[in-house]
């Protein structure tokens, strides 16, 4: 090989292990995605690689054996055919050359099966690491303040623990694998080249810098408009979800042909989206094919000059027209690559700004609390949801005893339920102290304290699971009696007779198909299997029939004795099963006493209520 030659190689090595290394050396890496910079270390590369695909270390070794294997039965093929050609023109012995056709088919099969084997390995890989990934989100979303929750909608943390995680699922498996496999198969192909003649190698390594230029300039130009494509994709699933959400209100105000016409124009933005996606791909498309086009004829011209000068043989210039085309494969697959790099890195950046959100709410420094019932006292609490919001609670203060029940009356947004979100804490007190048996709850382990607090809320949740798993939380070691014995309790015993799977019998999603009465008495069926020492019921402000509210109101009597309770309550009925009462006006102790005295006092604000025979307070 001529100095001029080994100078050209080394240059060509130089350059693309440059660009390579860029890739992947210690500098920040930026990109532009959807207009916001984003910024990723290689560390923070390497660490997400790491922690996800660390663990199936073995079949990543077994995949760069693989891709090893494929690169050197890519590059062995046309030299076979190569060979076959020149002992055929020559004609060379018959023996020879069916061992040549047979040794090119037995590569060509075994190329197959080792793709085969890749695309397994890759796929295995990347679904094990992007599961891992979803697990680590959601179980981190879920341990996340409702002050998380009330920023980020369930669409857009679905689009984030799913969409998100299922994008990088090719960049756990191949991505470093692919990069470095078509570097090293664009490197062996434009090396191999120069070896069968050095003007040839020339024209392929500057025909390879011209489209991989090419493809890199005209593969943003596609990727805005699929992007375009995607944000209108979006807008269709939130519209849908939302839609479907409210099936009942839409129904119920006729609103079908206002909620057609308003997809109809969603659908219409998309398919423009895609019209110009598509128009933008296509000419991208086209000019690449045209480059390409014009490197396979300089090359072939040049391997068709070079063979009428006698210079190379006709097996050669198939050499030369094989390894163009297969030129072709790393070259968009690079370019490819750097878009997936790009769509990867906004994918770690956004599941990366969620497990980077830190919890408010940390366990603390792990007091017990004794069995049994349990006193509660609010001390001097204040509390407000955000730093710059008015509090919604003042200086507020009461207790109840072991075992007694407090019943909660005020207007609607007078702090009633955020008393119970800080018992409960789903948030702190900015002021003041709550404390069980006189222990401060932040002295507690979260879990814990949870566990000891039963909480039946307005909006009950039921899930698209079997009657068993929505009371035992799949909790798979409570036994069959049981849950029975509970459903018995609230007065479920001829429902669930009714049903016919028994416990095994799936509910519909979103409570449908049960009425507002059972999904409640399942509510309490479920605090009846979890045995709080604590309860917290927040009485259904809907109107039920007479026999319902009779069957809710002996449920609750049940699972109020022996245990210390708030109800809050939004009808008086209801209030005879509590000691004390608080009415609350503002987030402000308006009256708090004995529930018997007040009723006898007939200045008391409870009294007027009750004279005034409100069948509901708020
Ligand atoms: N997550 C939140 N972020 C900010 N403000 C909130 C939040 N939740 C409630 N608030 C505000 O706090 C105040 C008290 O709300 P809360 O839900 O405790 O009232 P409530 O007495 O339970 O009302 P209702 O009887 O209607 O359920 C209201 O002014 C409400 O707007």
């Amino acid at each position: 090989m001529s100095s001029v030659m080994r100078l050209l190689l080394w240059h060509q090595v130089y350059s693309i292990s440059i660009s390579f290394s860029l890739l992947f050396s210690d500098y920040t890496v930026i990109h532009a995605v959807k207009g916001v910079p984003l910024v990723l270390s290689f560390a923070g590369y390497r660490a997400w690689l790491l922690r996800y695909v660390r663990p199936h270390m073995r079949q990543v070794l077994l995949l760069t054996l693989l891709l090893g294997g494929s690169i050197i039965l890519k590059v062995v093929q046309p030299q076979l055919v190569r060979f076959f050609i020149d002992t055929a023109r020559e004609t060379g012995p018959f023996q020879f050359l069916l061992v040549l056709a047979l040794l090119f088919l037995g590569v060509a099969l075994l190329a197959q099966v080792v793709s085969l084997a890749e695309t397994y390995v890759a796929e295995n890989i990347g679904v094990r690491a992007t599961n891992m990934l979803r697990s680590d989100l959601l179980a981190h979303c879920l341990r996340l303040d409702p002050d998380f929750h009330s920023v980020h909608t369930p669409g857009e943390l679905t689009q984030r623990i799913d969409g998100d995680v299922s994008t990088l699922g090719s960049f756990f498996s191949r991505f470093v694998l692919d990069i470095a496999g078509n570097v090293v198969l664009l490197l062996v192909i434009l090396t191999l080249s120069f070896f069968v003649d050095w003007r040839i190698g020339l024209c392929l390594l500057f025909g390879s810098l011209l489209l991989l230029g090419a493809l890199l300039l005209l593969r943003d130009v596609g990727v805005k408009g699929w992007r375009e494509v995607s944000a209108a994709d979006a807008a269709i699933s939130g519209f849908l979800e939302e839609r479907l959400s409210g099936l009942e209100d839409i129904r119920a105000h006729n609103a079908h042909t206002y909620v057609l016409r308003r997809l109809a124009e969603r659908a219409v933005q998309r398919l423009r989206a895609t019209w110009k996606a598509s128009l933008l791909g296509m000419t991208g498309f086209g000019v690449a094919e045209i480059l390409f086009t014009l490197v396979l004829a300089v090359s072939l011209g040049l391997g068709g000059y070079l063979y009428m000068q006698g210079q190379i043989s006709l097996g050669v210039i198939y050499v030369i027209y094989a390894y163009t085309q297969l030129l072709q494969q790393p070259l968009d697959a690079l370019a490819h690559e750097m878009r997936s790099f790009q769509e990867a890195t906004a994918s770690i950046l956004r599941s990366q700004e969620i497990l980077a959100t830190e919890q408010k709410i940390q366990d603390g420094r792990g007091a017990t609390l004794p069995a049994g019932p349990l006193s509660l006292s609010f001390e001097r609490i204040t509390f407000h949801y955000s730093e710059d919001a008015d509090p919604v609670l003042h200086e507020l203060s009461f207790t109840v005893d072991a075992g007694k029940k407090l019943g909660l009356v005020g207007r609607t947004g007078s702090g009633k339920t955020t008393i119970t979100r800080l018992l409960f804490r789903l948030y702190d007190p900015t002021a003041g102290r709550i404390c069980l048996n006189g222990i401060d709850i932040r002295e507690l382990a979260v879990t814990d304290l949870r566990k000891r607090i039963g909480m039946v809320t307005q909006d009950i949740q039921l899930f698209h699971a079997s009657i068993r798993d929505n009371l035992t939380f799949f909790d798979e070691s409570i036994p069959d009696h049981r849950v029975e014995e509970a459903l018995a309790l609230v007065g479920l015993a001829a429902w669930y007779k009714r049903q016919p799977e028994g416990l095994s019998t799936l509910l519909a999603p979103d409570n449908t198909g049960l009425s507002a009465g059972e999904a409640q008495l399942l509510a309490f069926a479920r605090v009846f299997l979890q045995d709080p020492q604590i309860v917290i019921l927040d009485e259904a402000s809907s109107r039920l029939d007479p026999a319902t509210e009779h069957e809710i109101e002996r449920a609750m009597t049940r699972l109020l004795e022996g245990r210390t309770a708030i109800l809050i309550a939004h009808r008086l009925h209801t209030l005879h099963l509590v000691d004390d009462i608080l009415i609350l006006s503002d987030g402000r102790l308006s009256e708090y006493g004995e529930r018997r005295r007040l009723a006898e006092d007939e200045r008391s604000q409870f009294a007027r209520l009750l004279r005034m025979g409100m069948e509901k307070l708020v």
